[in-house]
């Protein structure tokens, strides 16, 4: 299994094999939070408006994201999983576009299959891509807004292709660097309360979903994310 490590849009759109487009502060970890919640479908959106026209076609539909990390206007909950935690999904379709995460999903169209990256099903994600076993997965790191490298999504991509190489990693360590990042210091400002601690936290909770997420298109050409449960328990070596 060949494993590259790329950037941003132009890394998505190059991306071979399995792709994982790896976005941890916070889209793709919203995303699983999005369905523990029980929401039936996520639909991954890279522009504000399209957003706003896709969530008209739901009766149960609800939009979700940010631009520089604030909720959008309008919008029902921000690109935040304290504010997913905290709110009734179930059954509902939820309308999902961000600043850097979504952007790589809709791009990554060289790729045979995408998946979501973030911490909090890590495993469950290097589990699935090892049960496939291909020839090249690509790790997408998606940054601060899709533009500069960020410690979290560096930490993420190397914590995947350590765990598809089965060679150890030390997890508890990764949060201790997360906490001392300049990258997490938003999450401890008391002038950004759109980017509270309970979101650090949670999107550090390791391992916490055994699901992974694939991005497929549907019958009228959209992209939406599908929970694929994982058995990590048969043949998991970590
Ligand atoms: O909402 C977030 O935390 C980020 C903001 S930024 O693009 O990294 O500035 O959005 P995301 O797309 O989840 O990275």
């Amino acid at each position: 299994m060949k494993i590259d490590i790329v950037n941003f849009v132009d890394g998505a759109r190059n991306a071979e094999g399995i792709a994982v487009v790896i976005d941890v502060f916070r889209a793709f970890s919203v995303a699983c939070y999005c369905f523990s919640k029980g929401v039936s479908k996520i639909y991954p959106i890279g522009d504000v408006d399209d957003a706003y026209d896709l969530v008209k076609s739901f009766d149960d539909g609800i939009l979700v994201g940010e631009r520089k990390g604030k909720k959008l206007p309008g919008f029902d909950y921000g690109n935040s999983p304290t504010e997913i935690m905290a709110a009734n999904l179930l059954g509902k379709a939820v309308v999902h576009t961000t600043h850097a995460g979504t952007q790589g999903l809709v791009n990554a169209v060289n790729a045979d299959e995408v998946l979501t990256g973030a911490f909090v099903n890590a495993k469950a994600t290097a589990k699935y891509i090892k049960d496939r076993n291909p020839d090249k997965v690509t790790l997408v790191k998606m940054g601060l807004e899709a533009k500069s490298q960020s410690d979290e999504d560096d930490l993420c991509a190397e914590y995947i292709k350590m765990l598809l190489n089965n060679q150890p990693f030390d997890e508890t360590a990764i949060v201790e660097t997360l906490c001392n990042s300049p990258y997490s210091e938003r999450f401890f400002d008391p002038d950004k309360p759109w980017c509270p601690s309970s979101d650090f936290d949670l999107c550090l909770d390791m391992n916490r979903f055994s699901f992974a997420l694939r991005s497929i298109p549907d019958e009228t050409g959209n992209l939406h994310l599908e929970k694929v449960n994982v058995d990590m328990a048969e043949g998991n070596r970590w």
